[in-house]
């Protein structure tokens, strides 16, 4: 269990380019099944998820050619499958979330998937059922093995086009979906699909590839399948909750940085919703510039109600960045509610701020209210565990900013989403160590 070791207290400045994002990546190199020519992929970060993601494909046989810096090569002309059924595929599959996603492209071109149940992040519940409706519609038998936690979709006569209403707008269960739906015999509609960047790009790059999907960028996909498809070259966007954890953190230190090159039209409601805690965002070309700032206060309702900051599917608030708001609200001007709707166990993470001298009120596992110090009290350093990726970045942030010298213990779930991530805060002036 690795560790990061913080002094607190320092304002930082200069420049943080965002990674390519995570969940993009995770469902781009998934789709590299779906053809035995070549696929180039850019902007790959080189993060635990990702790179775990990139051995598991190794391991079925996909040739895979690394070109430079996040750039790779993918052929999945000669897989092997009899991995999938082998006790190596068990254990790596089961370690990140991700892995999901090769079920629906594997079902699609090879008539069957199969996948143990994912494992990852400690923040509840997280079903299946949509990914796996979705292929039960589209004509696969299903199966799982509660004993082994292994689930397996069928199709050896091909899967069918039909319509869908998905259950929830779930990220990965549409991309799962879309992948094994183009080249499915006729038209598949799927109404209350999930539209977040990472999908409009995954949509985007299969088009590319020779797939025949409209409504992209909205609740209602329509694809008419295609018989094959063929190799292409993809980029990955930078990654929109890096970003946020990036102003964030410029906030909580009171520090002026550049986020560099950020596709400013991929970001939806995120500027605004850092503005709705008072915090200054400039936009310069592609850029974020966040000013110093001595204090910022959070904007009440119209109505004079206090503001609540809640998560919803896209084009709602992420809940990946609601860890990072409440944090940041920790020292602002003001109060806000949290309201975290998705994860029953995403907020737990806020005890260790109350140790440090947040004053926040756990109402219950879905919501937090903030009482801001503005600044007049500064939180104290502490040693800490991460439970998740986001509340460890939270956590992080939080460290920057206190007084004091921290520990934060687990940062492997750090690690999973977030590139070199002390090598890149310390180019701006961060005081972090990585202590193994
Ligand atoms: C690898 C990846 O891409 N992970 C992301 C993906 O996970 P993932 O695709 O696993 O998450 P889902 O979209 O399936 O759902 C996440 C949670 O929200 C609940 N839910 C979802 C949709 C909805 O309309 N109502 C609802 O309550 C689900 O029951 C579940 O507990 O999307 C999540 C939701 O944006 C993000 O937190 C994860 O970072
Ligand atoms: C919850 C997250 O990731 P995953 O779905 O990979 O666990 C996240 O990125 O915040």
């Amino acid at each position: 269990m690795g560790t990061f070791q913080i002094e607190g207290g320092h304002s930082l400045q200069g420049d943080i380019r965002p990674q390519g994002a995570k969940n993009e990546a995770l469902q781009i190199l998934c789709a590299v099944l779906l053809t035995p020519e070549e696929v180039v992929i850019e902007n790959i970060p080189d993060i635990r998820d990702v790179n775990k993601l990139i051995g598991i494909l190794g391991n079925l046989g996909v040739k895979v050619k690394k070109l430079a810096a996040g750039k790779y090569s993918f052929q999945s002309d000669d897989l092997d499958l009899d991995y999938l059924e082998s006790e190596l595929f068990k254990q790596e599959g089961s370690s990140l979330r991700g892995s999901i996603m090769i079920v629906g492209p594997l079902l699609a071109r090879f008539g069957k998937g199969y996948i143990p149940r994912p494992g990852g992040d400690k923040i509840g519940r997280r079903r299946l059922d949509t990914h796996f409706e979705g292929f039960i519609k589209l004509g696969a038998d299903f199966r799982y093995n509660r004993e082994e936690r292994f689930y397996g979709v069928e199709a050896p006569n091909g899967l069918r086009g039909t319509y869908m209403l998905l259950d929830q707008a779930s990220v990965t269960g549409t991309a799962n979906i879309v992948m094994a739906a183009v080249m499915a015999k006729g038209t598949t509609t799927i109404y209350n699909a999930a539209c977040e960047p990472y999908l409009q790009q995954l949509c985007k790059m299969l088009n590319r590839m020779g797939a025949n999907i409209s409504g992209i960028g909205s609740n209602l996909l329509v694809i008419e399948g295609v018989e094959s498809l063929g190799g292409c070259n993809h980029r990955v966007l930078p990654d929109m909750i890096e970003i946020g954890s990036w102003i964030g953190l410029a906030a909580m230190t009171r520090s002026s940085i550049t986020i560099k090159d950020v596709s400013w039209d991929d970001l939806g409601l995120i500027p605004d919703t850092f503005r709705k805690l008072g915090i200054q965002l400039e936009r310069r070309g592609d850029d974020i510039f966040i000013p110093s700032m001595e204090s910022y206060e959070i904007q009440s309702d119209m109505d004079g109600s206090i503001l609540t900051i809640s998560d919803a599917p896209w084009p709602g608030f992420t809940p990946d960045l609601l860890s990072i708001v409440l944090v940041v609200c920790t020292q602002a001007r003001g109060s806000v509610l949290i309201h975290q709707k998705m994860f029953e166990s995403r907020l737990f993470f806020v005890d260790k701020l109350i140790d440090m001298g947040a004053k926040i009120i756990l109402c219950d596992p879905h919501r937090a209210t903030v009482i801001g110090h503005d600044f007049h009290s500064q939180l104290k350093a502490t040693t800490m565990v991460s439970p998740d990726i986001r509340a460890g970045i939270s956590l992080l942030i939080a460290a920057l900013s206190a007084k004091g010298t921290s520990a934060i213990h687990n940062i492997e779930q750090i690690d999973r989403g977030y590139e070199r991530i002390d090598e890149r805060l310390r180019a701006i002036g961060a005081k972090i160590e990585r202590i193994d």
